[in-house]
Formats: C-alpha cells, structure tokens, sequence
C-alpha cells in the first residue's frame, strides 16, 4: 500500500470514530500517524532532484511573494498588472507551467512576486504540480492565496488544507510548547496553566508513537494535539496568508461586502483594476518591511535608497542594521543617532539594541569619531533637500 492509500485509510478511521472522552487517546494517536506519513510523502524519492525540480527561482529583492490558487483564478493576470512581466493569462486552465518571477517596486523596495501554476485538490499528495508549487510557496514570506470570486467559497478550505497537509501553517504563530528531546530521565510533563485538550496520558502517548522515551515537555499555553504533533515533527512553516478575491466585476455588491469582511481577505478585480493599491499596501504592511535611511555625518540623508529590514526575518534592531551595511560594522560602532518614529527626541542616541521604525534616518557614530552638531542643523535646513523630508517632518517634526 503505498503511503497516500495509508493516509485515506486512517483518514477513514478517523471519519468513523466518534469524538468524545474515551476515544481521544486513539484519535490523537492516529493524528500522528497521518503526520508521520505526510512527512514521509515530503520526501524526494531516491534518486530525484528534490521537491522544486525544476521551479526553482533565484531569491531577489527583499521578499518574496508566492501567488496560490486554482488555475485560471487570475493568478498570471495579476502578476501582469502588478510587476510589468508578462505572464501569459488565457480563458483555459493550466495556462502557466513553470514559476514566473516578476518585480514589485513599492516604496523604494523591491518585492519579489511569483507566478506560479494553478494547485488542485490532492496537490499535497503529488497531483498535478502541486508538490513544486508548495515548495515554492513555502521558501516565501507572504502567500497570496488568489480565489475567484465567483465560484465555491469551499475552495479557501480546501486550498488551505492542502498547505496545511505539507506542513504549512498560515497566520498563524508557533505553539507555544517547549520541547526537548534528552538522551535519559525518560519524560517530564508540565504547564504553566489549566489544559483542557492535552492531558499528560495523551502526551505521553503521541510521543510514544514517535518512539519518543526521553523528553521535556512545558505547555506554556493550552494547546492542542494538532500543536503538540506540530512541535515534535519541528519542520512546520508558519507563514503569513492574505486571501485574494480576484474577479469582484462579475459578482453583485452584497457578495462583494460579505467576501471583504472574510479574515484576513481583500477583494480586488484585474480587469477593471479596483483595489490593486489597497491589495499593494496590504501586502507592504504583512511582510513588515521596515525602510532606514542613512545619513553621512554633515550630509542629507539618503533618501534614494534605504536599507530595508524586516521584522519577521532577520530584526530590525541597530545590530541587525549595521549587519545589513556591513559585517565589521558593529566592532567599531560606538552608537548611531536616529530620527524618526522610533526616537525620543531628534536626534536620540541609541544603542544596538534600539529598535528601528519605517522610515527612520539613522547615522553611524564610529569609535573615535566626534558626534556631528552643525550636521543637525544642516538636516534641518531640508528647503533644498529631497521633498521627502517635508512628509517626513509631518509626521515627525524635526526640533533643534
Ligand atoms: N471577469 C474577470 N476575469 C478575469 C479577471 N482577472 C483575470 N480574468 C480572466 O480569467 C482568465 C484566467 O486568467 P489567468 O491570469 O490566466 O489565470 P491563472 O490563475 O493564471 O490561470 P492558470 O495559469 O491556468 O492557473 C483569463 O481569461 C482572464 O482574462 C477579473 O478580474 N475579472
Ligand atoms: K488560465
Ligand atoms: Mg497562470
């Protein structure tokens, strides 16, 4: 039996076995079992080039975005629109056979949006190309999940159930479990509060299917089977979704409202071009883009390009900006003065582990280099500066 025949057969037992106190312990139990198998099906097989073949994309820009959907939702049309690469759209399914990358320039970053084949039902057992195109999607810092407006509202579920079934977790954050495996001792249970769906039998249970004998367990939160199976398999990615509702032109007004007030949704339409911007801003403030721009002592900032940092992947700290510039940086850093939303006052001095905020102008103070006090002046004086500054001020009112 091969092991997708395995995963329907359990799923079957599953279906049958009525859900209450006595039979919680087995259903738990074989919930395990399916992610020991699925993590399995993730395997390449021997001898293949992996799960990407074929579709892999150099990493540009400073994120990147993965378009998921059923074919012929509007995926290549969007890409189109949003990036300038044409991307071939037709009227017929599986229009687009490969990952096409296009280019996003939004404000002053560039984001990375990827084109990708349309998924169907069964993907996370290998139909179609559904197993490249959640790779790709899992190497991405934001899924657009791209649905048509007008066809089955189930089709959310079941596109998100297949990335579930790969190990993707969208919106959501890590359990908060701690977990360590250790070599003797065999198991420690604890929480920090009342559980009320994982209990120290059913625990002790799920790892004794993973021949787990030795461990640590704190539930720092009251989570679930489903979280506890998710930590001890360690390769889960959790990752942020926004649902796009493509194709609003052809449904009628109350669909649309109703769509829009959906979680975690926006409702857009290529062909009459509506809410691009509002989907481009969406997009902006879930990846958590944070813009910096440097300012040389004695000079203007640099407006024209900022050091993008993120607050999901790699920090925006002072330490995570000096990185980005360069490696030695931090070694001869004596502190950097910033303004901006995230200062005080103009210019604050701060250290490396100040936290930096879109938009703030920072400059680097060396070891044995002279904190500069005519530059803020000149900072000031921004009537010839970049228009820039002036927004800036309105938000953040440079003082003397
Ligand atoms: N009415 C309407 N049609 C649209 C809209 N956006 C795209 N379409 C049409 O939908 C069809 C499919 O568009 P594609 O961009 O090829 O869709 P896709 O998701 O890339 O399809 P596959 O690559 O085959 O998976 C084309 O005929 C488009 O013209 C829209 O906003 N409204
Ligand atoms: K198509
Ligand atoms: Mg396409």
């Amino acid at each position: 039996m091969g092991i997708v025949e395995k995963i329907k057969e359990i799923e079957f037992e599953m279906a049958r076995t009525q859900k209450n106190k006595a039979t919680e312990y087995h259903l738990g139990q074989l919930k395990a079992k399916i992610a020991k198998l699925r993590t399995q099906l993730l395997e390449p097989p021997k001898g293949s080039a992996g799960a990407g073949d074929g579709f892999e994309v150099t990493k540009f820009g400073h994120g990147r975005v993965a378009l998921i959907g059923f074919p012929s939702v509007g995926k290549s049309t969007l890409l189109t629109l949003l990036t300038g690469t044409q991307s071939e759209a037709a009227a017929y399914e599986f229009t687009t056979l490969t990952c096409i990358p296009g280019i996003i320039n939004y404000n002053d970053a560039k984001i990375q949006l990827l084109d990708l084949p349309g998924i169907i039902e069964g993907a996370s057992e290998g139909k179609g190309r559904g197993r490249q195109v959640i790779a790709v999607a899992k190497s991405s810092d934001l899924v657009l999940m791209v649905l048509d407006a007008s066809k089955s509202e189930g089709h959310r579920q079941i596109l998100t159930g297949e990335l579930e079934a790969v190990g993707l977790r969208l919106n959501k954050r890590p359990p908060q479990i701690y977990f360590k495996r250790k070599k003797t001792g065999g198991i420690s249970f604890n929480s920090t509060m009342q559980l009320t769906h994982v209990d120290e039998k059913l625990c002790y249970q799920i790892l004794h299917e993973y021949k787990i004998h030795n461990a640590e367990v704190l539930f720092r939160e009251d989570a679930t089977v489903d979280d506890l199976i998710d930590v001890i398999e360690g390769n889960r990615k959790y990752i942020k979704c926004v649902y796009v509702y493509n194709k609003i032109d052809v449904i009628g007004i109350d669909d649309v409202d109703r769509l829009a007030r959906q979680a975690n949704s926006i409702v857009i339409s290529c062909n009459l071009k509506l809410n691009l911007d509002r989907l481009l801003a969406r997009m902006w403030d879930e990846m958590g883009l944070v813009r910096v721009y440097t300012k040389p002592q004695g000079q203007q900032p640099d407006f024209s390009e900022p050091v993008v940092l993120s607050t999901d992947r790699g920090g925006c700290t002072v330490e995570d900006f000096c990185n980005h510039i360069h490696r030695s940086l931090l070694k001869d850093l004596k502190y950097v003065l910033v303004w901006g939303a995230s200062s005080k006052h103009y210019p604050q001095r701060c250290g490396v582990q100040h936290t930096l905020h879109d938009e703030d102008v920072v400059q680097i103070v060396k070891k044995k280099e002279k904190e500069e006090d005519g530059g803020r002046g000149r900072f000031k004086s921004h009537s010839t500066g970049p228009a820039r500054i002036s927004d800036r001020e309105k938000k953040a009112p440079l003082k003397t």
